[in-house]
């Protein structure tokens, strides 16, 4: 992960890179240099006779006037240039951590917590990745320093070099601090994920309605202070804890540097060295001081960073090893169909099973209708089809070939759809529909084209700017009603011309019945182009036995299985399931 950081870094500056590491040397030897130059002066001052002149004094005091210039100013060039370079580095970080949560063809991870921690932990760490090559190079640069300062002081006495020893407590509580602060934050992460989320709920503008009247803002605030007060309490315990033991080691250290400064002074009072290693040695001390917090800090930065590339590496291995199979594209045309083959589905997140055993074909060219009451699993199978979520058991077979060797992002790119959960994304009217073929995201004929196809055409023309409107309050746009955004949605559902599967999830629910009308007759016609240039299967899911009546085949699901299915006449004649909730839907319009 380092080498990677390091490549990352070397690839968005070569020059804040070398800079950097450059800096970083100058300061190590700077800070040498400052102490042994300070005994050079007052050794010189004892050996030299007083009225002798002070030339000799030249060359100690340019070294200590260097050595002091040059490691303020490596130190302050480093950390700046190191700040700048580690911001890039950030910027490429959180595209390749969303790039990673995106490639997944499947959606069912994004609703297990395990990796939503992580993506949340990875995300929100990005920062203390980008710097983690900073931090350890920090780290080594502050160990040498330590070290060459231990040698000079072992030059004085080699007894000092025990002061290397009492550092060692500090160093080895850091280490203990920093481990149990990666255990909370990873304890932690769920709650501090539920709290920001209840906090973006207050200020969404999509939720505010309901949160207004219903008078929930104060207590979901509430909820949100009383967890964030749960997760800075267990931080807050760690921190205190840690700081006993860090004051436990900075006694250690304080009693070692005041034997050494006891031994010092006794060499010198006995006349076996001279009082310039004294000032040496309380030089060095103030200088092991600041070392040694700096190479804790450094060190607890470099650990921070470390548990962040754990969960990177995590993220990155769950996307690579979604599709490490030899898959093939996606065919061109449909000429069987699909067909499902005794298939059953679980949520990850639940022991009931939605679907239990589900086996039909879907012939190509064909307009299947699935209707169910509330919560029969319409919806699951559409995800089941597309590739968003993949059976449990059984197989989806796309005219021969099963799904699961069909490379996902090719299969996605060869479907279209609107679902009743369907976006409303924030951008220009452009880009809202184009997104939907992104190789036509520029093409404005195609863009037309959807817009027409989708009866959205009177929409748009009463934008101000039309196509370039932007769209959503979030920006300063203009906010659409809930059949308004629907065909939008819609538009977006059809600017993939050559589809080999349409999805119709109760695209209409939005619309009033004039309107569903027509945008099925567009829809239909834009189906059938498709089935003739593709062999295309269009699945319609819908409550409105109206539209589903135009289907040329419907599947009625119920107890996680197909119990009828057939033409709309067929159904009806057979007085089913299908007929008795046609009766009902019937009686509920005429009264
Ligand atoms: N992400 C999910 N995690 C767990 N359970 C889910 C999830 N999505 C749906 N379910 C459950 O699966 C069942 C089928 O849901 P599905 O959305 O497929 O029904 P549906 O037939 O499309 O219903 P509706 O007509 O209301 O849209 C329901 O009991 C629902 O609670």
């Amino acid at each position: 992960m380092l080498r990677h950081l390091n490549g990352l870094a070397w690839r968005v500056s070569r020059g804040a890179t070398i800079t950097t590491l450059l800096m970083h040397i100058v300061v190590v030897f700077g800070s040498a240099g400052i102490a042994q130059s300070q005994r050079w002066v007052i050794d010189g001052l004892r050996s030299h006779p007083r009225d002798g002149g002070l030339t000799w004094l030249l060359i100690p005091v340019a070294v200590a006037a260097f050595a002091q210039a040059a490691s303020t100013i490596s130190t302050r060039v480093a950390a700046n240039v190191a700040v700048g370079l580690a911001q890039k580095v950030e910027v490429e970080l959180s595209e390749e951590i969303l790039g990673h949560a995106a490639h997944v063809p499947t959606i069912e991870h994004l609703e297990r917590s395990d990796y939503l921690d992580r993506v949340f932990l990875a995300a929100k760490g990005s920062g203390a990745l980008a710097s983690w090559t900073r931090a350890v190079t920090a780290t080594a640069v502050c160990a040498a320093m330590l070290g060459l300062s231990l040698w000079l002081l072992a030059l004085v006495h080699p007894a000092l070099l025990l002061l290397g020893l009492t550092t060692l407590p500090l160093l080895l509580v850091a280490g203990r601090a920093q481990t149990a602060m990666r255990r909370v934050t990873d304890e932690t992460a769920e709650v501090t994920r539920l709290e920001s989320e209840l906090n973006a709920l207050v200020l969404d503008p999509a939720a505010a309605k309901e949160i207004r009247i219903s008078g929930a803002g104060q207590t979901l605030s509430a909820r949100a202070d009383e967890l964030w007060a749960d997760v800075t309490g267990a931080h807050h315990k760690v921190l205190m804890k840690s700081a006993a033991l860090e004051a436990a080691g900075w006694l250690c250290y304080a009693l070692g540097l005041g034997g050494a400064l006891a031994l010092v002074a006794r060499q010198v009072i006995d006349g076996r060295i001279g009082i310039g290693a004294l000032v040496l040695v309380v030089s060095l001390s103030a200088q092991l001081r600041w070392q040694l917090g700096a190479l804790r800090e450094n060190y607890r930065q470099s650990a921070e960073a470390g548990r962040i590339a754990e969960h990177y590496r995590w993220l990155r291995s769950y996307a690579q090893n979604s599709d490490t199979r030899e898959l093939t594209p996606a065919p061109a045309h449909l000429t069987s169909g699909i067909t499902l083959e005794n298939i059953t589905f679980t949520y990850p997140n639940s022991d009931t099973p939605v679907l239990r055993t589900i086996s039909t074909h879907l012939p190509a060219g064909s307009v299947v209708g699935l209707v169910g009451i509330n919560g029969a699993g319409k919806s699951t199978l559409v995800k089941l089809l597309t590739g968003l979520y993949r059976p449990g058991s059984g197989r989806i077979v796309v005219d021969d070939q099963p799904l699961t060797d069909i490379d996902p992002h090719t299969w996605a790119a060869a479907s279209c759809g609107v679902f009743q959960d369907f976006a409303r994304l924030q951008l220009l009217v452009r880009e809202t529909i184009g997104v939907g073929d992104l190789s036509a995201l520029d093409d404005t004929a195609a863009i037309d084209h959807a817009v027409t196809a989708a009866g959205a055409a009177d929409l748009v023309n009463s934008l101000s700017a039309g196509l370039d409107t932007q769209l959503g309050t979030l920006f300063g746009g203009v906010d659409l009603s809930g059949g308004q955004w629907q065909r939008l949605a819609l538009a977006r559902g059809m600017m993939r011309t050559a589809p080999l599967l349409l999805i119709l999830d109760e695209p209409t629910a939005a619309l009033d019945p004039q309107a569903e009308h027509d945008l099925f007759e567009n829809f239909a016609r834009h189906a059938r182009a498709a089935a003739a240039r593709t062999g295309a299967v269009t699945v319609l899911v819908s409550h409105r036995f109206s539209t589903v009546s135009m289907a040329d085949h419907v599947i009625v699901i119920a107890d996680g299985g197909i119990v009828e299915s057939g033409s709309h006449q067929e159904l009806l004649d057979s007085g089913g399931r299908y007929a008795e909730l046609y009766a009902t839907q019937a009686r509920a319009y005429q009264s």
